[in-house]
């Protein structure tokens, strides 16, 4: 079975409520029948019933199934925007402010995520990755233990043996645009979570660089080769090594070529980019040239899910990853 339907399968179990904040957005009110008659999760969607309705009507799509709510004329706005305002009071908000934010889809949506009303969010079609990262790390925020909210890309390579057979994650490929040492090892950590939550199988993680065990010395480089070391520290059981390039991290023959004592070379399935503009451009790199899927941003280290989108997406990526939601969801809490 490939990804894409073992995902949907798991899903189907979970039985999650997702809310999809960009009701306004055609590909959403096109994905949200095709979410909901494979069962993959209810669907909240956010925006003026009769705006939404119209939209459906005009893309011959029925979203009757879907619940609707008006942020602005929501009976929960009061007790959002004073949730939200006691959040925010330290940063001087005043509580006028604190409402005009929650009639914001993005923010109210993410505070339904808080409150439990919704098990997950997804949104991105519409937005830039800043504009719906903000109200989730105000809002939800980050999980225990975890300072660094990061964006992973689960790519799924057509036709390839590299990673667990052209499945691998990518990170930071969309929030954290550079991080330090210890920083990059949290990363690598909530990455490692995020492949083993999605596909069940062992992470194995790599942290790239354009040296391989000493070939090049810089300070570039020794920041990720103490970042691996970090992390085995931190996660001793994680199968974690670098710096490697990333021929060294995916080709087993080059991987004993040039790191013949690791044992992450030629396996990985987990790359962690050096920084955002690495990860950024491998994956869109990846992704057109290799025809690759690409889900993301899957936003980690947050205390509950909200996935990202590129606003390149599809209506397809927009299901898929509400079934991801749904199941990264239902994974927090086992
Ligand atoms: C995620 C992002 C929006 C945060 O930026 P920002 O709002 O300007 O953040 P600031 O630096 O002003 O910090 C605002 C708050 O968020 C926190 N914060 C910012 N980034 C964080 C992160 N990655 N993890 C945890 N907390 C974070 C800050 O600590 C700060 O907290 P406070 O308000 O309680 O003091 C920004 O890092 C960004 O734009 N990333 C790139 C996204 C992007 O364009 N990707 C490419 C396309 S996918
Ligand atoms: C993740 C990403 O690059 O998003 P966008 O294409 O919307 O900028």
């Amino acid at each position: 079975m490939g990804f894409v339907t073992e995902i949907r399968e798991k899903a189907k179990v979970a039985g999650k409520t997702i809310v999809l904040p960009e009701g306004v957005e055609p590909r959403m009110i096109k994905a949200t029948p095709k979410i909901l008659e494979e069962g993959l999760a209810d669907v909240i969607l956010l925006g003026d019933e009769t705006k939404l309705q119209k939209l459906a009507e005009d893309e011959g799509v029925d979203i009757s199934g879907a619940k609707i709510i008006n942020p602005e004329t929501s009976e929960k706005l009061d007790e959002f925007s004073k949730a939200y305002y006691e959040l925010r009071k330290h940063k001087g908000i005043s509580e006028e402010e604190a409402t005009e934010q929650m009639k914001a889809p993005l923010y109210f949506g993410a505070m339904l995520v808080k409150k439990g009303v919704a098990h997950g969010m997804v949104a991105g079609a519409l937005n830039t990755t800043a504009d719906v990262l903000r109200p989730v790390i105000r809002i939800i925020g980050t999980a225990d233990d975890v300072s660094v909210v990061s964006g992973s890309f689960l790519m799924i390579v057509p036709d390839c043996e590299y990673g667990s057979n052209g499945k691998m994650l990518f990170a930071d490929s969309g929030v954290f645009p550079e991080g330090d040492s210890e920083e990059l090892a949290e990363l690598a950590i909530s990455s490692a979570e995020t492949f083993e939550a999605l596909t069940g199988e062992e992470p194995i993680v790599a942290m790239l660089s354009f040296s391989t065990k000493g070939s090049a010395e810089h300070p570039l480089v020794e920041k990720m080769r103490k970042a691996a070391e970090i992390c085995k520290e931190k996660a001793p059981n994680l199968q974690v090594d670098g710096e490697m390039q990333a021929d060294a991290a995916l080709v087993p023959e080059i991987g004993v070529k040039k790191a013949p004592d690791s044992n992450v070379a030629g396996k990985a399935n987990v790359l962690i980019f050096p920084d955002l503009n690495g990860g950024n451009i491998a994956y869109k790199l990846v992704q057109r040239l290799a025809k690759a899927d690409a889900f993301g941003p899957l936003i980690q280290g947050t205390s509950l899910p909200a996935n990202d989108l590129s606003r390149g997406c599809s209506v397809d990526d927009i299901v898929t990853v509400t079934a991801i939601t749904a199941v990264q969801a239902a994974f927090k809490e086992e």
